[in-house]
Protein backbone atom coordinates (compact mmCIF):
# COMPACT_ATOMS: atom_id res chain seq x y z
CA UNK A 1 0.00 0.00 0.00
CA UNK A 2 1.19 3.03 -0.79
CA UNK A 3 1.93 5.71 2.31
CA UNK A 4 1.65 8.60 3.45
CA UNK A 5 5.22 9.45 3.27
CA UNK A 6 5.36 7.85 -0.22
CA UNK A 7 2.47 10.00 -1.85
CA UNK A 8 4.40 13.25 -0.25
CA UNK A 9 7.76 11.94 -1.29
CA UNK A 10 9.40 13.00 -4.59
CA UNK A 11 10.23 10.17 -7.06
CA UNK A 12 13.07 8.69 -5.81
CA UNK A 13 13.48 5.94 -8.65
CA UNK A 14 10.84 4.42 -8.59
CA UNK A 15 10.12 4.06 -11.64
CA UNK A 16 11.47 1.62 -14.12
CA UNK A 17 14.93 2.57 -15.71
CA UNK A 18 14.88 5.85 -18.31
CA UNK A 19 16.38 3.98 -20.84
CA UNK A 20 14.27 1.69 -23.53
CA UNK A 21 16.57 0.20 -25.58
CA UNK A 22 15.93 -2.65 -28.57
CA UNK A 23 17.27 -5.83 -27.71
CA UNK A 24 18.11 -6.33 -31.77
CA UNK A 25 19.00 -3.01 -32.64
CA UNK A 26 22.55 -2.34 -30.95
CA UNK A 27 24.06 0.12 -34.14
CA UNK A 28 23.94 3.58 -33.89
CA UNK A 29 20.86 5.89 -34.77
CA UNK A 30 21.64 6.81 -38.71
CA UNK A 31 22.24 3.46 -40.03
CA UNK A 32 19.09 2.17 -38.53
CA UNK A 33 17.10 5.03 -39.13
CA UNK A 34 18.04 4.61 -43.24
CA UNK A 35 17.75 1.04 -43.05
CA UNK A 36 13.97 1.32 -41.73
CA UNK A 37 13.55 4.40 -43.52
CA UNK A 38 13.68 2.69 -47.06
CA UNK A 39 10.95 1.01 -46.09
CA UNK A 40 8.31 3.41 -45.14
CA UNK A 41 6.23 5.96 -47.24
CA UNK A 42 7.63 9.45 -46.76
CA UNK A 43 5.01 11.60 -45.66
CA UNK A 44 6.43 14.77 -45.91
CA UNK A 45 9.51 16.26 -47.52
CA UNK A 46 11.78 18.11 -44.87
CA UNK A 47 11.83 21.23 -47.97
CA UNK A 48 7.93 21.64 -46.62
CA UNK A 49 9.11 22.55 -43.22
CA UNK A 50 10.62 26.23 -44.50
CA UNK A 51 14.43 26.50 -44.50
CA UNK A 52 16.77 25.49 -42.34
CA UNK A 53 19.99 27.77 -41.33
CA UNK A 54 23.12 25.40 -40.67
CA UNK A 55 24.98 28.78 -39.81
CA UNK A 56 22.47 30.09 -37.04
CA UNK A 57 22.35 26.87 -35.68
CA UNK A 58 25.73 27.34 -34.50
CA UNK A 59 25.50 30.78 -33.52
CA UNK A 60 22.36 30.53 -31.59
CA UNK A 61 24.29 27.38 -29.97
CA UNK A 62 27.43 29.66 -28.87
CA UNK A 63 24.77 31.72 -27.29
CA UNK A 64 23.47 29.57 -25.25
CA UNK A 65 26.54 28.12 -24.33
CA UNK A 66 28.06 31.67 -23.09
CA UNK A 67 24.38 32.12 -21.27
CA UNK A 68 25.09 27.96 -19.67
CA UNK A 69 28.68 29.17 -18.79
CA UNK A 70 27.02 31.15 -15.72
CA UNK A 71 25.21 28.41 -14.25
CA UNK A 72 26.72 26.30 -11.71
CA UNK A 73 27.31 23.57 -12.94
CA UNK A 74 28.22 23.28 -16.90
CA UNK A 75 30.87 20.73 -17.35
CA UNK A 76 30.98 21.11 -21.37
CA UNK A 77 33.20 24.06 -23.07
CA UNK A 78 31.88 25.85 -25.39
CA UNK A 79 33.87 24.83 -28.50
CA UNK A 80 32.96 20.98 -27.80
CA UNK A 81 29.45 22.25 -28.15
CA UNK A 82 29.58 24.17 -30.71
CA UNK A 83 31.27 20.90 -32.52
CA UNK A 84 29.13 18.16 -30.84
CA UNK A 85 26.17 20.30 -31.89
CA UNK A 86 26.62 19.41 -35.88
CA UNK A 87 26.62 15.92 -35.12
CA UNK A 88 23.68 16.22 -32.49
CA UNK A 89 20.26 17.24 -32.74
CA UNK A 90 18.91 19.49 -35.61
CA UNK A 91 15.05 19.83 -34.04
CA UNK A 92 12.86 19.35 -30.93
CA UNK A 93 9.22 17.81 -32.38
CA UNK A 94 6.89 18.21 -30.04
CA UNK A 95 3.54 15.65 -30.38
CA UNK A 96 0.24 16.28 -28.05
CA UNK A 97 -2.21 13.60 -26.73
CA UNK A 98 -4.43 14.20 -29.92
CA UNK A 99 -1.44 12.77 -31.91
CA UNK A 100 -0.03 9.88 -29.64
CA UNK A 101 -4.11 9.32 -28.85
CA UNK A 102 -4.20 5.05 -29.71
CA UNK A 103 -1.56 2.38 -31.47
CA UNK A 104 -2.50 3.60 -34.78
CA UNK A 105 -1.73 7.15 -34.06
CA UNK A 106 1.30 6.71 -32.91
CA UNK A 107 2.67 4.31 -35.69
CA UNK A 108 1.60 7.52 -38.02
CA UNK A 109 3.95 9.86 -35.82
CA UNK A 110 6.52 6.87 -35.76
CA UNK A 111 6.43 6.98 -39.76
CA UNK A 112 6.13 10.79 -39.84
CA UNK A 113 9.48 10.83 -37.65
CA UNK A 114 10.83 8.53 -40.24
CA UNK A 115 10.27 10.15 -43.30
CA UNK A 116 12.83 12.66 -41.88
CA UNK A 117 16.04 10.95 -42.67
CA UNK A 118 17.96 13.84 -42.55
CA UNK A 119 17.05 15.07 -39.04
CA UNK A 120 17.96 14.11 -35.58
CA UNK A 121 14.59 15.41 -33.38
CA UNK A 122 14.53 15.57 -29.65
CA UNK A 123 11.02 13.82 -29.09
CA UNK A 124 8.45 15.63 -26.62
CA UNK A 125 5.56 13.86 -26.14
CA UNK A 126 2.04 14.48 -24.22
CA UNK A 127 -0.08 11.88 -22.60
CA UNK A 128 -2.02 9.59 -24.86
CA UNK A 129 -5.35 10.93 -26.24
CA UNK A 130 -7.88 12.36 -23.00
CA UNK A 131 -5.84 10.52 -20.04
CA UNK A 132 -4.40 13.64 -17.98
CA UNK A 133 -8.46 14.66 -17.53
CA UNK A 134 -8.85 10.96 -16.88
CA UNK A 135 -6.04 11.06 -13.94
CA UNK A 136 -7.53 13.80 -12.63
CA UNK A 137 -11.05 12.13 -12.29
CA UNK A 138 -9.57 9.71 -11.24
CA UNK A 139 -8.02 11.49 -8.63
CA UNK A 140 -11.30 13.01 -7.63
CA UNK A 141 -13.10 10.25 -7.53
CA UNK A 142 -9.90 8.50 -5.17
CA UNK A 143 -10.52 11.17 -2.30
CA UNK A 144 -14.04 10.11 -1.22
CA UNK A 145 -14.67 6.76 -2.98
CA UNK A 146 -12.83 4.41 -0.23
CA UNK A 147 -9.62 2.58 -0.50
CA UNK A 148 -11.25 -1.00 -1.36
CA UNK A 149 -13.60 0.61 -4.31
CA UNK A 150 -10.62 1.82 -6.21
CA UNK A 151 -10.29 -0.46 -8.04
CA UNK A 152 -13.36 0.18 -9.79
CA UNK A 153 -12.89 3.88 -10.66
CA UNK A 154 -14.36 3.67 -14.44
CA UNK A 155 -10.94 6.54 -15.43
CA UNK A 156 -8.58 4.05 -14.01
CA UNK A 157 -10.11 1.21 -16.09
CA UNK A 158 -10.14 3.26 -19.04
CA UNK A 159 -6.43 4.27 -18.71
CA UNK A 160 -5.49 0.89 -18.35
CA UNK A 161 -7.37 -0.55 -20.91
CA UNK A 162 -5.92 2.09 -23.49
CA UNK A 163 -2.11 1.73 -22.51
CA UNK A 164 -2.24 -2.12 -22.69
CA UNK A 165 -4.17 -1.96 -25.63
CA UNK A 166 -1.80 0.09 -27.06
CA UNK A 167 1.24 -1.38 -26.08
CA UNK A 168 -0.27 -5.36 -27.75
CA UNK A 169 -1.26 -3.45 -30.83
CA UNK A 170 2.32 -2.31 -31.14
CA UNK A 171 3.67 -5.49 -30.56
CA UNK A 172 6.23 -4.29 -27.63
CA UNK A 173 6.58 -5.70 -24.21
CA UNK A 174 3.58 -5.39 -21.28
CA UNK A 175 6.53 -5.03 -18.82
CA UNK A 176 7.78 -1.18 -20.46
CA UNK A 177 4.39 0.26 -18.39
CA UNK A 178 3.45 -2.69 -15.88
CA UNK A 179 5.09 -1.18 -12.94
CA UNK A 180 3.27 2.73 -13.77
CA UNK A 181 0.41 0.88 -13.70
CA UNK A 182 0.69 -0.90 -11.01
CA UNK A 183 2.26 2.25 -8.36
CA UNK A 184 -0.87 4.61 -10.39
CA UNK A 185 -3.09 1.77 -8.49
CA UNK A 186 -1.57 2.22 -5.41
CA UNK A 187 -0.81 5.80 -5.80
CA UNK A 188 -4.57 6.07 -5.36
CA UNK A 189 -5.38 3.78 -2.98
CA UNK A 190 -2.95 5.91 -0.84
CA UNK A 191 -5.32 8.95 -1.85
CA UNK A 192 -8.35 6.95 -1.39
CA UNK A 193 -6.70 6.26 2.34
CA UNK A 194 -5.55 9.87 3.05
CA UNK A 195 -9.32 10.91 1.66
CA UNK A 196 -7.06 14.03 0.27
CA UNK A 197 -5.55 15.10 -3.05
CA UNK A 198 -2.96 18.07 -2.22
CA UNK A 199 -1.43 20.20 -5.42
CA UNK A 200 1.65 18.11 -4.57
CA UNK A 201 0.07 14.70 -5.33
CA UNK A 202 -1.67 15.58 -8.31
CA UNK A 203 1.01 16.68 -10.30
CA UNK A 204 2.68 13.47 -9.22
CA UNK A 205 -0.73 11.19 -10.54
CA UNK A 206 -0.44 13.06 -13.21
CA UNK A 207 2.80 12.13 -14.58
CA UNK A 208 1.80 8.97 -15.35
CA UNK A 209 0.10 10.28 -17.97
CA UNK A 210 3.53 11.32 -20.06
CA UNK A 211 5.95 8.43 -18.35
CA UNK A 212 4.07 6.15 -19.77
CA UNK A 213 3.21 7.33 -23.43
CA UNK A 214 6.76 7.89 -23.50
CA UNK A 215 8.07 4.67 -22.48
CA UNK A 216 5.71 3.01 -25.07
CA UNK A 217 6.67 4.84 -28.05
CA UNK A 218 10.31 4.69 -27.35
CA UNK A 219 10.35 1.17 -27.01
CA UNK A 220 7.95 1.12 -30.38
CA UNK A 221 10.72 3.15 -32.13
CA UNK A 222 13.21 0.27 -30.98
CA UNK A 223 11.09 -2.47 -32.26
CA UNK A 224 11.31 -0.41 -35.33
CA UNK A 225 14.93 -0.38 -35.25
CA UNK A 226 15.25 3.49 -34.39
CA UNK A 227 17.30 3.70 -31.52
CA UNK A 228 15.42 6.03 -29.07
CA UNK A 229 16.19 6.84 -25.54
CA UNK A 230 13.12 7.77 -23.17
CA UNK A 231 13.40 10.54 -20.51
CA UNK A 232 11.40 11.26 -17.76
CA UNK A 233 11.78 15.44 -17.78
CA UNK A 234 12.19 15.62 -13.77
CA UNK A 235 15.20 12.95 -14.35
CA UNK A 236 17.00 15.03 -17.17
CA UNK A 237 17.28 18.38 -15.69
CA UNK A 238 14.52 20.37 -16.21
CA UNK A 239 14.11 22.42 -12.75
CA UNK A 240 10.79 24.58 -12.01
CA UNK A 241 9.54 26.49 -9.29
CA UNK A 242 7.62 24.34 -6.19
CA UNK A 243 4.13 25.38 -7.53
CA UNK A 244 2.54 22.60 -8.17
CA UNK A 245 0.20 22.55 -11.04
CA UNK A 246 1.39 25.40 -12.41
CA UNK A 247 5.38 25.36 -11.75
CA UNK A 248 7.50 27.93 -13.78
CA UNK A 249 10.79 26.86 -15.26
CA UNK A 250 13.92 27.91 -13.77
CA UNK A 251 16.71 29.65 -15.87
CA UNK A 252 19.05 26.33 -14.24
CA UNK A 253 17.67 24.04 -16.75
CA UNK A 254 18.81 25.26 -20.02
CA UNK A 255 22.25 24.10 -19.17
CA UNK A 256 21.31 21.18 -17.09
CA UNK A 257 19.14 19.79 -20.06
CA UNK A 258 22.13 21.06 -22.82
CA UNK A 259 24.27 19.05 -20.51
CA UNK A 260 22.33 15.82 -20.28
CA UNK A 261 21.59 15.45 -23.91
CA UNK A 262 24.59 16.20 -25.64
CA UNK A 263 26.27 14.12 -23.16
CA UNK A 264 24.06 11.50 -24.07
CA UNK A 265 24.91 11.68 -27.68
CA UNK A 266 28.26 11.85 -27.78
CA UNK A 267 28.14 8.38 -25.34
CA UNK A 268 25.27 6.70 -26.39
CA UNK A 269 22.85 8.39 -29.71
CA UNK A 270 19.56 7.89 -29.55
CA UNK A 271 16.49 9.64 -30.34
CA UNK A 272 15.11 11.61 -26.97
CA UNK A 273 11.85 10.51 -26.24
CA UNK A 274 10.67 13.07 -23.50
CA UNK A 275 7.98 13.39 -21.37
CA UNK A 276 6.30 17.24 -21.72
CA UNK A 277 4.46 18.86 -19.49
CA UNK A 278 6.57 17.45 -16.12
CA UNK A 279 9.23 19.39 -14.42
CA UNK A 280 11.19 18.96 -10.76
CA UNK A 281 11.01 21.59 -7.70
CA UNK A 282 13.83 22.77 -6.73
CA UNK A 283 13.10 22.98 -3.23
CA UNK A 284 11.27 20.23 -2.63
CA UNK A 285 12.50 17.74 -5.47
CA UNK A 286 8.86 16.42 -6.57
CA UNK A 287 7.61 16.05 -9.75
CA UNK A 288 5.57 19.42 -10.89
CA UNK A 289 3.23 20.11 -13.77
CA UNK A 290 3.67 23.70 -16.10
CA UNK A 291 -0.06 23.92 -16.12
CA UNK A 292 -2.55 22.36 -18.60
CA UNK A 293 -1.22 22.15 -22.07
CA UNK A 294 2.74 22.30 -20.97
CA UNK A 295 4.28 19.97 -22.96
CA UNK A 296 4.70 23.14 -25.52
CA UNK A 297 6.56 24.53 -23.07
CA UNK A 298 9.41 21.75 -22.57
CA UNK A 299 9.00 21.96 -26.32
CA UNK A 300 10.25 25.23 -26.53
CA UNK A 301 12.68 24.89 -23.52
CA UNK A 302 14.34 21.99 -24.79
CA UNK A 303 15.23 23.80 -28.14
CA UNK A 304 16.45 27.05 -26.45
CA UNK A 305 18.99 24.82 -24.20
CA UNK A 306 19.91 22.98 -27.53
CA UNK A 307 20.05 26.03 -29.60
CA UNK A 308 18.50 24.26 -32.18
CA UNK A 309 16.88 26.01 -35.37
CA UNK A 310 13.71 25.19 -35.21
CA UNK A 311 10.98 24.21 -32.90
CA UNK A 312 8.04 22.09 -34.25
CA UNK A 313 4.63 21.78 -32.60
CA UNK A 314 2.57 19.06 -34.22
CA UNK A 315 -1.19 18.87 -33.35
CA UNK A 316 -4.57 18.30 -35.06
CA UNK A 317 -5.55 21.27 -36.55
CA UNK A 318 -3.44 22.73 -39.36
CA UNK A 319 -1.87 24.91 -37.43
CA UNK A 320 -2.85 28.60 -35.36
CA UNK A 321 -6.06 28.93 -36.82
CA UNK A 322 -8.25 32.57 -37.82
CA UNK A 323 -10.50 31.57 -34.69
CA UNK A 324 -11.45 28.47 -32.36
CA UNK A 325 -12.92 25.52 -34.87
CA UNK A 326 -15.39 24.26 -32.46
CA UNK A 327 -16.75 28.31 -32.40
CA UNK A 328 -16.04 28.82 -35.84
CA UNK A 329 -16.07 25.47 -37.99
CA UNK A 330 -14.69 27.72 -41.00
CA UNK A 331 -11.47 29.19 -39.71
CA UNK A 332 -8.34 28.94 -41.55
CA UNK A 333 -5.12 28.30 -40.81
CA UNK A 334 -2.95 31.51 -40.91
CA UNK A 335 0.72 31.00 -42.26
CA UNK A 336 2.64 33.45 -40.00
CA UNK A 337 2.54 34.43 -36.54
CA UNK A 338 5.06 36.74 -34.60
CA UNK A 339 5.94 35.80 -31.40
CA UNK A 340 4.24 38.09 -29.99
CA UNK A 341 0.85 37.43 -31.63
CA UNK A 342 1.01 33.87 -30.46
CA UNK A 343 1.70 34.61 -27.14
CA UNK A 344 -1.03 37.21 -26.79
CA UNK A 345 -3.50 34.70 -28.83
CA UNK A 346 -2.28 31.65 -26.02
CA UNK A 347 -2.90 33.86 -23.22
CA UNK A 348 -5.91 35.06 -24.24
CA UNK A 349 -7.46 31.64 -24.35
CA UNK A 350 -6.79 30.39 -27.80
CA UNK A 351 -6.00 26.94 -26.69
CA UNK A 352 -3.65 25.74 -29.43
CA UNK A 353 -0.58 26.83 -27.47
CA UNK A 354 0.68 27.25 -23.70
CA UNK A 355 0.28 30.29 -22.45
CA UNK A 356 4.09 30.68 -21.52
CA UNK A 357 5.37 28.55 -24.65
CA UNK A 358 6.94 31.53 -26.65
CA UNK A 359 8.86 32.95 -23.97
CA UNK A 360 12.19 30.78 -24.50
CA UNK A 361 11.63 30.37 -28.06
CA UNK A 362 11.21 34.42 -28.55
CA UNK A 363 14.75 34.41 -25.74
CA UNK A 364 16.59 31.67 -28.28
CA UNK A 365 15.02 33.38 -31.43
CA UNK A 366 14.05 30.10 -32.47
CA UNK A 367 10.87 30.03 -34.62
CA UNK A 368 8.19 27.65 -34.00
CA UNK A 369 6.01 25.96 -36.57
CA UNK A 370 2.71 24.39 -35.82
CA UNK A 371 1.67 21.53 -37.89
CA UNK A 372 -0.87 18.88 -38.22
CA UNK A 373 -0.24 15.36 -37.41
CA UNK A 374 -3.41 14.04 -38.97
CA UNK A 375 -2.38 16.46 -42.52
CA UNK A 376 1.72 16.90 -42.59
CA UNK A 377 1.47 18.56 -46.01
CA UNK A 378 0.12 20.99 -44.96
CA UNK A 379 2.30 24.17 -44.25
CA UNK A 380 1.36 24.88 -40.95
CA UNK A 381 2.10 28.01 -39.24
CA UNK A 382 5.53 29.54 -38.52
CA UNK A 383 5.85 31.58 -35.82
CA UNK A 384 9.26 34.25 -35.79
CA UNK A 385 10.36 37.21 -34.14
CA UNK A 386 8.85 39.87 -37.26
CA UNK A 387 6.93 39.27 -39.89
CA UNK A 388 5.83 41.91 -42.70
CA UNK A 389 2.75 43.51 -40.80
CA UNK A 390 2.08 46.33 -43.90
CA UNK A 391 -0.66 44.29 -45.19
CA UNK A 392 -1.81 42.64 -41.90
CA UNK A 393 -4.93 43.53 -40.43
CA UNK A 394 -6.25 40.62 -38.14
CA UNK A 395 -4.95 37.44 -37.67
CA UNK A 396 -6.74 35.78 -35.28
CA UNK A 397 -10.19 36.07 -32.44
CA UNK A 398 -9.81 34.50 -29.97
CA UNK A 399 -12.43 34.36 -26.79
CA UNK A 400 -11.64 33.90 -23.14
CA UNK A 401 -14.99 32.71 -21.34
CA UNK A 402 -16.35 33.16 -17.68
CA UNK A 403 -13.95 36.38 -16.50
CA UNK A 404 -15.32 38.26 -13.63
CA UNK A 405 -15.11 42.25 -14.24
CA UNK A 406 -14.43 45.30 -11.18
CA UNK A 407 -15.27 48.37 -12.03
CA UNK A 408 -14.07 50.62 -9.08
CA UNK A 409 -14.29 54.02 -8.44
CA UNK A 410 -12.26 55.98 -6.39
CA UNK A 411 -14.01 57.46 -3.14
CA UNK A 412 -11.46 60.25 -2.86
CA UNK A 413 -11.83 63.48 -5.36
CA UNK A 414 -9.94 63.89 -8.60
CA UNK A 415 -6.37 64.73 -8.09
CA UNK A 416 -6.05 62.27 -5.33
CA UNK A 417 -2.15 60.06 -6.31
CA UNK A 418 -1.83 56.63 -5.23
CA UNK A 419 -4.96 55.16 -6.34
CA UNK A 420 -3.75 52.61 -8.84
CA UNK A 421 -0.59 51.44 -6.47
CA UNK A 422 -3.55 50.74 -3.62
CA UNK A 423 -5.81 49.11 -6.17
CA UNK A 424 -2.89 46.93 -7.71
CA UNK A 425 -0.88 46.07 -4.95
CA UNK A 426 -4.34 44.93 -3.50
CA UNK A 427 -3.90 42.40 -6.04
CA UNK A 428 -0.34 41.65 -5.74
CA UNK A 429 -1.26 40.53 -2.04
CA UNK A 430 -3.59 38.37 -2.90
CA UNK A 431 -1.43 36.83 -5.55
CA UNK A 432 -4.20 37.27 -8.01
CA UNK A 433 -3.24 38.24 -12.18
CA UNK A 434 -5.21 41.28 -13.48
CA UNK A 435 -5.94 40.69 -17.81
CA UNK A 436 -7.40 43.64 -19.50
CA UNK A 437 -7.35 47.48 -17.64
CA UNK A 438 -9.27 50.44 -18.70
CA UNK A 439 -8.70 53.19 -16.61
CA UNK A 440 -8.76 57.06 -15.83
CA UNK A 441 -7.40 59.27 -13.04
CA UNK A 442 -10.86 58.32 -10.19
CA UNK A 443 -11.72 55.13 -12.11
CA UNK A 444 -10.71 51.61 -12.93
CA UNK A 445 -12.04 49.03 -14.70
CA UNK A 446 -10.22 45.50 -15.05
CA UNK A 447 -10.49 41.40 -15.53
CA UNK A 448 -9.37 38.93 -13.62
CA UNK A 449 -7.88 35.95 -14.44
CA UNK A 450 -11.01 33.17 -14.52
CA UNK A 451 -7.85 30.99 -13.13
CA UNK A 452 -5.82 32.51 -10.91
CA UNK A 453 -3.55 29.82 -10.87
CA UNK A 454 -4.08 27.78 -14.15
CA UNK A 455 -6.15 24.82 -13.04
CA UNK A 456 -7.79 26.41 -9.87
CA UNK A 457 -11.26 28.39 -10.15
CA UNK A 458 -10.64 31.75 -8.36
CA UNK A 459 -13.05 30.86 -5.48
CA UNK A 460 -16.12 33.09 -4.34
CA UNK A 461 -14.88 33.39 -1.33
CA UNK A 462 -11.71 34.83 -2.72
CA UNK A 463 -13.81 37.25 -5.22
CA UNK A 464 -15.50 38.59 -1.58
CA UNK A 465 -11.97 39.18 -0.02
CA UNK A 466 -10.74 40.95 -3.26
CA UNK A 467 -14.25 43.33 -2.81
CA UNK A 468 -13.93 43.86 1.11
CA UNK A 469 -10.36 45.18 0.97
CA UNK A 470 -10.83 47.30 -2.28
CA UNK A 471 -14.41 48.76 -1.01
CA UNK A 472 -11.72 50.49 1.86
CA UNK A 473 -10.75 53.19 -1.08
CA UNK A 474 -13.31 53.09 -3.73
CA UNK A 475 -17.36 52.11 -4.46
CA UNK A 476 -16.95 48.33 -5.87
CA UNK A 477 -19.09 46.80 -8.42
CA UNK A 478 -18.81 42.93 -9.27
CA UNK A 479 -19.52 41.38 -12.35
CA UNK A 480 -19.12 38.02 -13.24
CA UNK A 481 -20.06 35.88 -16.46
CA UNK A 482 -18.11 37.92 -18.91
CA UNK A 483 -16.14 37.23 -21.75
CA UNK A 484 -13.23 38.33 -23.15
CA UNK A 485 -13.09 38.74 -26.95
CA UNK A 486 -9.18 39.60 -28.36
CA UNK A 487 -8.94 40.86 -31.63
CA UNK A 488 -5.29 40.02 -32.28
CA UNK A 489 -3.93 41.36 -35.39
CA UNK A 490 -2.18 44.74 -36.33
CA UNK A 491 -2.86 47.97 -34.03
CA UNK A 492 -1.31 50.24 -35.91
CA UNK A 493 -4.66 49.60 -38.20
CA UNK A 494 -7.12 50.03 -35.02
CA UNK A 495 -9.19 52.41 -36.51
CA UNK A 496 -10.04 50.28 -39.40
CA UNK A 497 -10.42 47.27 -36.97
CA UNK A 498 -12.30 48.67 -34.64
CA UNK A 499 -14.58 50.49 -36.84
CA UNK A 500 -15.72 46.80 -38.49
CA UNK A 501 -15.68 45.37 -34.85
CA UNK A 502 -18.46 47.77 -33.78
CA UNK A 503 -20.17 47.61 -36.87
CA UNK A 504 -20.98 44.21 -36.24
CA UNK A 505 -21.69 44.29 -32.34
CA UNK A 506 -24.01 47.20 -33.01
CA UNK A 507 -25.76 44.90 -35.97
CA UNK A 508 -26.34 42.44 -33.21
CA UNK A 509 -27.49 44.60 -30.54
CA UNK A 510 -24.37 43.70 -28.36
CA UNK A 511 -23.00 46.28 -25.30
CA UNK A 512 -19.25 46.17 -25.56
CA UNK A 513 -18.98 46.67 -21.50
CA UNK A 514 -14.92 47.73 -21.80
CA UNK A 515 -12.06 47.98 -24.07
CA UNK A 516 -8.24 47.62 -24.22
CA UNK A 517 -5.62 48.25 -26.78
CA UNK A 518 -3.39 49.60 -24.13
CA UNK A 519 0.61 48.88 -24.78
CA UNK A 520 0.10 45.82 -26.76
CA UNK A 521 0.60 46.34 -30.46
CA UNK A 522 -0.98 43.12 -31.34
CA UNK A 523 -4.06 43.09 -29.32
CA UNK A 524 -7.77 45.05 -28.94
CA UNK A 525 -9.60 43.63 -26.79
CA UNK A 526 -13.25 43.65 -25.99
CA UNK A 527 -15.63 42.26 -23.03
CA UNK A 528 -18.80 41.24 -23.59
CA UNK A 529 -21.55 39.33 -21.71
CA UNK A 530 -20.78 35.64 -21.74
CA UNK A 531 -24.16 34.73 -23.03
CA UNK A 532 -23.19 37.01 -26.19
CA UNK A 533 -19.50 35.98 -26.68
CA UNK A 534 -19.79 33.25 -29.20
CA UNK A 535 -22.26 34.36 -31.31
CA UNK A 536 -20.02 37.89 -31.61
CA UNK A 537 -17.04 35.72 -32.42
CA UNK A 538 -18.67 34.03 -34.79
CA UNK A 539 -19.58 37.01 -36.77
CA UNK A 540 -16.74 38.90 -36.66
CA UNK A 541 -14.72 35.93 -37.74
CA UNK A 542 -17.18 36.20 -40.90
CA UNK A 543 -16.58 40.02 -41.22
CA UNK A 544 -13.17 40.02 -41.21
CA UNK A 545 -12.56 36.31 -42.48
CA UNK A 546 -14.83 35.53 -45.19
CA UNK A 547 -13.41 35.81 -48.64
CA UNK A 548 -16.61 37.46 -49.83
CA UNK A 549 -17.71 40.63 -49.01
CA UNK A 550 -20.42 40.47 -45.68
CA UNK A 551 -23.71 42.03 -46.18
CA UNK A 552 -22.11 44.65 -43.27
CA UNK A 553 -19.35 45.38 -46.02
CA UNK A 554 -21.71 45.81 -48.76
CA UNK A 555 -23.48 47.97 -46.67
CA UNK A 556 -20.37 50.19 -45.98
CA UNK A 557 -19.60 49.78 -49.72
CA UNK A 558 -23.09 51.01 -50.55
CA UNK A 559 -23.67 53.45 -47.57
CA UNK A 560 -22.74 57.03 -47.33
CA UNK A 561 -20.13 56.36 -45.48
CA UNK A 562 -21.28 58.33 -42.58
CA UNK A 563 -20.28 55.77 -39.73
CA UNK A 564 -22.93 53.76 -38.25
CA UNK A 565 -21.89 52.89 -35.15
CA UNK A 566 -21.78 56.22 -33.73
CA UNK A 567 -24.63 57.51 -35.63
N1 LIG B 1 -7.02 29.62 -32.72
C1 LIG B 1 -6.92 28.29 -32.70
N2 LIG B 1 -6.16 27.67 -33.62
C2 LIG B 1 -6.03 26.33 -33.63
N3 LIG B 1 -6.64 25.51 -32.75
C3 LIG B 1 -7.39 26.07 -31.79
C4 LIG B 1 -7.57 27.48 -31.72
N4 LIG B 1 -8.35 27.73 -30.65
C5 LIG B 1 -8.66 26.56 -30.08
N5 LIG B 1 -8.09 25.54 -30.76
C6 LIG B 1 -8.20 24.11 -30.39
O1 LIG B 1 -6.91 23.66 -29.97
C7 LIG B 1 -6.79 22.28 -30.31
C8 LIG B 1 -5.31 21.93 -30.38
O2 LIG B 1 -4.69 22.13 -29.14
P1 LIG B 1 -4.42 20.93 -28.15
O3 LIG B 1 -5.69 20.19 -27.85
O4 LIG B 1 -3.63 21.41 -27.01
O5 LIG B 1 -3.55 20.01 -29.08
P2 LIG B 1 -2.57 18.86 -28.68
O6 LIG B 1 -3.22 18.09 -27.56
O7 LIG B 1 -2.45 18.07 -29.93
O8 LIG B 1 -1.30 19.54 -28.31
C9 LIG B 1 -7.49 22.16 -31.63
O9 LIG B 1 -8.01 20.86 -31.80
C10 LIG B 1 -8.59 23.21 -31.56
O10 LIG B 1 -9.83 22.63 -31.24
N1 LIG C 1 -1.08 16.05 -20.98
C1 LIG C 1 -1.03 17.41 -20.51
C2 LIG C 1 0.04 18.22 -21.20
C3 LIG C 1 -0.15 18.60 -22.63
O1 LIG C 1 0.59 19.42 -23.15
O2 LIG C 1 -1.13 18.01 -23.31
P1 LIG C 1 -1.56 18.38 -24.85
O3 LIG C 1 -0.30 18.54 -25.66
O4 LIG C 1 -2.34 17.20 -25.30
O5 LIG C 1 -2.35 19.65 -24.83
C4 LIG C 1 -2.39 18.07 -20.61
O6 LIG C 1 -3.33 17.42 -21.04
O7 LIG C 1 -2.53 19.20 -20.20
Amino acid sequence: MTSAMNLCGHYNGTFAAASVKASHCQSHLLPCRIGFAASVAAAVPISSCGARGGSRNRAAFTVSCCKAATGRDVLVEENDVVSETERSYTCVMKFGGSSVASAERMREVANLIISFPEERPVIVLSAMGKTTNLLLLAGEKAVSCGVSNVDNIEELSTIKDLHLRTVDELGVDRNVIAKHLEELEQLLKGVAMMKELTRRTQDYLVSFGECMSTRIFAAYLNKLGVKARQYDAFEMGIITTDDFTNADILEATYPAVAKRLHGDWVSDPAIPIVTGFLGKARKSCAVTTLGRGGSDLTATTIGRALGLPEIQVWKDVDGVLTSDPNICPQAEPVPCLTFDEAAELAYFGAQVLHPQSMRPAREGDIPVRVKNSYNPKAPGTLITKARDMSKAVLTSIVLKRNVTMLDIVSTRMLGQYGFLAKVFSTFEDLGISVDVVATSEVSISLTLDPSKLWSRELIQQELDYVVEELEKIAVVNLLQNRSIISLIGNVQKSSLILEKAFRVLRTLGVNVQMISQGASKVNISLIVNDSEAEQCVRALHKTFFDSEPSQLENECIQGNGSHPAIS
